[in-house]
Parts: C-alpha cells; structure tokens; sequence
C-alpha cells in the first residue's frame, strides 16, 4: 500500500551528476513512488552557486547551507554529489548523526575513510550506498555485495576510468602520442582541466581499494593500491603490444593469493591480449570481470561515467535506502570480517614485457638472459632486431613467464647496471591470459 506522506530527500551539490539525479526525481517521480511504496519529495539543494538558474528546481529548496540542510531533521535520506574529502565528510557523519540515510557518489572519499563512515551510519542505525562511485552506472557493488554474497571472489580485473581508457583507445586506433590524445579528450569534455586524477592512476586506485574491501571482505586503504598512471605509455609501447597480438589498457586488479591468506590490489597500464574481452572496451567505456569460485566468470559493462549514466546508479540506490526506511530496516553494512593480509606490490605475480636498449655485439644476448636467471626469472620469448641506424645498438624484447614484481624489480635493476645494457625502454606487465 502507497504510504502518502512523503520521503524527504536533500541533494548536497547540483554540478554533472547532481542536476540529473534532480532532473530524474522530478521526471520519475510517479514510477519511483510505486516501486519505493512511498512518494519521495527533493526538499533542500545544497549549492555553491545560488544565483545560477536550474532549470525544474524550486528556487526556495536552494541553499548554500548545506550543514543546516543535513542537520533539519526531517531528512530521510541525504545525496552526496559534492565530491572531495571535505566538507562532504563532515557533511555525511551530521547527516547520520541528524537521523538521515546517505548515498553517495564520492569514491575518493570512501577510499580513504569508508571505515569510519560505515562505522558512523551503523552507529546511527543508516545505511550508507555507493554504487555510483565505482563505475558509473555498471551495476557492481551491489552484485558484490548482494548477488555474490553467497560465493567467494578471488579476482576482479577492470577498466574503472573512463578518461584514460579514451585516451588510450585514441593512442591505440589513430598512433597519436599521450598528449595529443589527452588534448583531444579535453576537447571533448571528457578529461577534466586537471587531469591529474585520472591519468595518474588516483581515480581508478580509489575504485579498487572500494571494490577490493567489498570483494574480499577486507578493509583495503587507498594506500594499500599499487599506483602507477599512464602518461609514460608511448606510441612504440603499443606498436610493441601490436606484435604481441595485444592493446594496452589501465587496469585495476584485486586478487587473493593462490593459499588464499592474502590479497593484494594494483592500479598501472598492462599488454592485454586482443582476444580478451576488456581489449574491445572502446571509448570512455568501463568493464570490470569478476572471477569467483562458484560462478566463475563474470563481466560487468557499461558507461562509467557521465550525469546521467551516474544518476542512474545514484537514483538505484536511493529507491533501495528509502524501501530499507520504509521497512524499518538497513542494508548491508561494511563487511571487513576476513581481515586478509593486503600485500604489497612485490608480492604480485605476473607476466612481464621488457623492451632494452643494448649494444649490438656477440655475448649480449647471454649476459642479458643470466641476469633474468640470476632473479629466478623465466623467460618466454626474446626477439632481437638490429637497427638500420649504425649506431651499434640494438633493441631486445624479452616476455617472461609469471613471476613477482619483486623479482622483477630485481632483475631490471641488474640489468641497468650492465655496460651492454644501454637502456630500458619500457617496462609492461601483460595480464589477461
Ligand atoms: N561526473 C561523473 O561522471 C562522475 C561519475 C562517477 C562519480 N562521480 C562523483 O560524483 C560526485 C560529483 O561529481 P560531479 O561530476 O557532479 O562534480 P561537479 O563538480 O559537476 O559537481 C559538484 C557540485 O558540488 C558543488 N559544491 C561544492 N562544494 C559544495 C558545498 N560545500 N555545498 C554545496 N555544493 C557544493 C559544486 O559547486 C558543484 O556544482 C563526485 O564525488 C564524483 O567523483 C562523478
Ligand atoms: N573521471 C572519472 C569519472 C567517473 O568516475 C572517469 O573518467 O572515469
Ligand atoms: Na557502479
């Protein structure tokens, strides 16, 4: 039965995402109404720009109070769209603390402090949602946190940055260099006037750390995400992954050790095959595998990012926290128990594409593969080419079989010590296989 007294909604922050979450209450309000069992009614807008017209919002639910609007009290459920650590932090704990639920879109807040956040919405029996911070709209944190609840994860492998995989995709089909690329994505609205966030890893490593909590009911910090960015990936590192029959991709990997003690989760650029699903991931698309016991296999697709596409997730949970509040109830919380080791980045095991830059004379070869041995690292294929420019040098590719980046790391730094050893070129971990 459809109760009649309205669920009270205040929306803190009315840029990309804020205005279509807005926008799609307004719209849907009907059809959201009959799936929640009770109306919901926006009723505070928290801005920084009051004078600013948006278009289908009542100027008198304007605020730039956003702490006197989460702290009212007849607030049934507070969106956070704002972003940033502060004052959104503050913001949600009054909000908890002032007897209101919270979605949020926030990852980077609930990479750093999504411990104490959860601690603080179930000290206050709320709930706290976030689907849209990961991935956009692609259903992921609840399938992990509902639909796998029953099975055990031990992988997930995704592009969950819609930016750099633009770019990429860019430098892969057209051979344009980093910047070139970049420029392109900022013409076109995707890449932000400050990158930063994306191109070095920082958006995608707060994602993982999310999703690897979520997947190994462990608490994974942001600090325990192995970062490294994309902007050193060059033209001649694809044309490299072209002869391997791969692309490149910025990959976020959580995975659970093979005894199964430890996870570990990692953010860099990796070769992966063509023939891999996440290879045909074009555009500021996201995709994400997920790999469990009993499932097995599973793929997650979709816009990662975007107001709409982003709304869409933030609207889901917002039906899913007012039916929990319809019911007297709250969802499920942190789940953290399993309280696995996070190892670091040494401990990963992979494969390894090594491109040197070495004198082009008898005994090279040799040195160089003694050095990989001395590490204990195998080698799966070497290919030598000699250059057409006299200078003596020539450019040596060597692929490894699985082994830890700690012996990789090793055997790089030997090699750089090496006279014959001119340069490394480029070193790229290959995954997917
Ligand atoms: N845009 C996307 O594609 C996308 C995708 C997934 C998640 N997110 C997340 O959603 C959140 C919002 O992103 P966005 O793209 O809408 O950003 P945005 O910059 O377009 O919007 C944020 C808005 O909040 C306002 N604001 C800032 N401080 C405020 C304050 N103290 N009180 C009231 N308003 C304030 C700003 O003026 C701005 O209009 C971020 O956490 C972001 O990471 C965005
Ligand atoms: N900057 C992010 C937005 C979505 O989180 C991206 O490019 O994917
Ligand atoms: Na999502």
């Amino acid at each position: 039965m459809m109760r009649t007294r309205p669920l009270k909604v205040a929306l803190l922050g009315c840029g990309v995402v804020g205005s279509e979450v807005a926008r799609i209450m307004t719209t849907h309000a009907d059809d959201l109404a009959a799936r929640i069992g009770a109306p919901i009614e926006l009723a505070g807008v928290a801005v920084r720009r009051p004078s600013k017209v948006r278009e289908g919002i009542p100027a008198e639910l304007i605020t730039t109070d956003a702490t006197a609007l989460v702290k009212r009290g007849d607030i049934d459920v507070v969106v956070e769209v704002i972003g940033g650590i502060e004052p959104a932090r503050t913001l949600i704990t009054t909000a908890f603390e002032h007897g209101a639920s919270v979605v949020s879109a926030n990852k980077a807040l609930l990479a750093q402090d999504g411990a104490a956040l959860h601690a603080a919405a179930d000290e206050n029996d709320k709930d706290l949602y976030y689907e849209a911070a990961v991935a956009g709209a692609i259903p992921l944190i609840r399938p992990l946190r509902e639909s796998l609840a029953g099975d055990k994860v031990n992988r997930v492998l995704g592009i969950v940055n819609g930016t750099t995989n633009f770019i990429l995709d860019k430098m892969d089909s057209t051979g344009a260099g980093y910047q070139e690329a970049l420029d392109e994505a900022t013409a076109l609205g995707y890449a932000e006037a400050d990158p930063t966030a994306d191109v070095e890893g920082f958006d995608a490593a707060a994602k993982a750390a999310i999703l690897a909590g979520i997947a190994f009911h462990t608490r994974v910090r942001l600090d325990d995400v192995h970062r490294e960015g994309m902007t050193e990936v060059t033209a001649a590192d694809f044309a490299s992954a072209k002869e391997m029959g791969c692309t490149i991709k910025l990959l976020a990997i959580c995975e659970r050790s093979a005894d199964g003690a430890s996870v570990t989760a990692r953010v860099h650029p990796a070769m992966i095959p063509l023939s891999h699903p996440l290879a045909s991931v074009r555009g500021a698309y996201n995709a994400v595998f997920v790999e469990s016991d009993a499932a097995g296999q599973l793929m997650f697709y979709g816009p990662g990012a975007g107001g709409a596409p982003t709304a869409s997730a933030v609207l889901g949970d917002l039906v899913a926290v007012c039916r929990n509040r319809l019911n007297g109830a709250t969802g499920p919380g942190e789940s953290a128990y399993a309280a696995l080791t996070v190892s670091p980045m040494g401990d990963v095991v992979t494969r390894y594409h090594i491109s040197l830059d070495v004198a082009d004379k008898p005994g090279v070869l040799a040195q160089v593969a003694t050095v990989f041995a001395e590490h204990g690292v195998s080698i799966d294929t070497v290919r030598q080419q000699g250059r057409q420019d006299g200078d003596g040098e020539a450019s040596l590719v060597v692929v490894t079989h699985r082994a830890s980046d700690a012996s990789l790391s090793g055997t790089v730094e030997a090699l750089r010590k090496l006279d014959t050893v001119r340069g490394v070129a480029s070193i790229m971990r290959v995954e997917g296989e």
